[in-house]
């Protein structure tokens, strides 16, 4: 784990002593758009056409925000349009690796040996966190972004005319609740469960946990009274929290202490997690051998033993009725 100071590589672990004890996010640098015609998004430069076979991501199967942009990447149908590349789960001194010895699948592109090389590459004198997700555009040989909340959003409908699929999962009528929603989900919840786990003071992992919870109830909640967060339909608040909660048993109860209750035990939130996890092209996103390889075996000061756990064991595929109980509602 490190980071990059004027383009050289640094071995640090997070600095919480600064923030008595609390684990504070940095934000993403690199936030240009793709769109359509290539003209410019929200922030960042124009020039990123929606082509096919053009763009690149490179991910961890283990990383809950990479997690978001792999789901997007099949159910909008875009798996023949954008490559991909997968790092090693085990991130240590010199951060995310291409070890293709150590279950990754290299850097088919470079041939790199080590994913900060991709962000030197962007930018030789680059100063940041060297994070996953990373897009990156084979044509100009950049990065586009490394913001996943950002890429969702770009693959959503950057593409839709390459590959005719019409979803909108951020359909313009619902876009305020929605914001609201993974505003809420994202504190609490997505980057809740970090809060905790990195957390090195009691009272900092103390109130993590308590608004993680809290905010578990809420959604639990609301998921008794309504299939998906934001109405009957899908969208990307849903995706966004998914990719904490299939993590949650498996790794946040007992690697980031997250241990008041697990999602198996939520009646509504374990049903609605199977949902998500049964919809088409999803289940093949989620691989646990990386997801609880990298927490347990990266994260050595939470787990010096470097000892991954067996469990547990939970059917996923199960049946979850939630179809029949919405429709039993109406
Ligand atoms: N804002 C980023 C956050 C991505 C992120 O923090 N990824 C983690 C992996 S789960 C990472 O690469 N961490 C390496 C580090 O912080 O050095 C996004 O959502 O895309």
């Amino acid at each position: 784990m490190g980071l990059l100071v004027d383009g050289v590589w640094h071995d640090q672990w997070y600095d919480t002593k600064s923030n008595s004890g609390q684990f504070k996010r940095e934000a993403a640098q690199l936030r240009n758009w793709i769109s359509k015609d290539g003209s410019a998004g929200p922030t960042g430069d124009g020039g990123f056409k929606a082509e096919s076979g053009r763009y690149h991501l490179y991910v961890s199967l283990a990383c809950p925000w990479a997690h978001r942009t792999l789901i997007f990447r099949a159910i909008k149908g875009l798996q023949q349009h954008i490559s991909v590349s997968v790092v090693s789960p085990d991130m240590l001194d010199n951060g995310w690796t291409f070890d293709t010895t150590s279950y990754s699948s290299g850097d088919p592109l470079f041939e790199s040996q080590f994913l900060h090389q991709i962000y030197t590459r962007n930018k030789p004198t680059y100063t940041g966190r060297v994070t996953v997700p990373v897009l990156w555009d084979k044509q100009q040989n950049r990065i586009v972004s490394n913001e996943s909340s950002e890429i969702i959003r770009m693959l959503n409908n950057a593409f839709d005319d390459i590959t005719g699929d019409q979803q909108d999962f951020y359909p313009e009528e619902l876009r305020t609740e929605i914001d609201q929603v993974n505003e809420f989900v994202y504190d609490n919840i997505n980057n809740g469960v970090y809060k905790a786990g990195f957390a090195t003071s009691q009272q900092a992992y103390s109130e993590a946990y308590t608004s993680l919870f809290d905010a578990l109830d809420k959604l639990e909640a609301r998921l008794g009274a309504s299939r998906f967060l934001v109405g009957d339909k899908i969208t990307e608040a849903d995706w966004r929290l998914f990719t904490t909660l299939i993590r949650f048993d498996s790794v946040y109860v007992g690697h980031f202490k997250c241990n008041k209750q697990t999602i198996e035990q939520y009646q509504n939130l374990s049903a609605y997690l199977r949902e998500l996890y049964q919809s088409p092209g999803v289940a093949e996103t989620v691989d646990f051998f990386h997801i609880k390889r990298h927490y347990y075996f990266s994260h050595t000061m939470i787990n010096p033993t470097q000892v991954v756990p067996e469990g547990p064991q939970i059917d996923y595929l199960s049946e979850h009725r939630r179809a029949q109980q919405f429709r039993e509602a109406e």
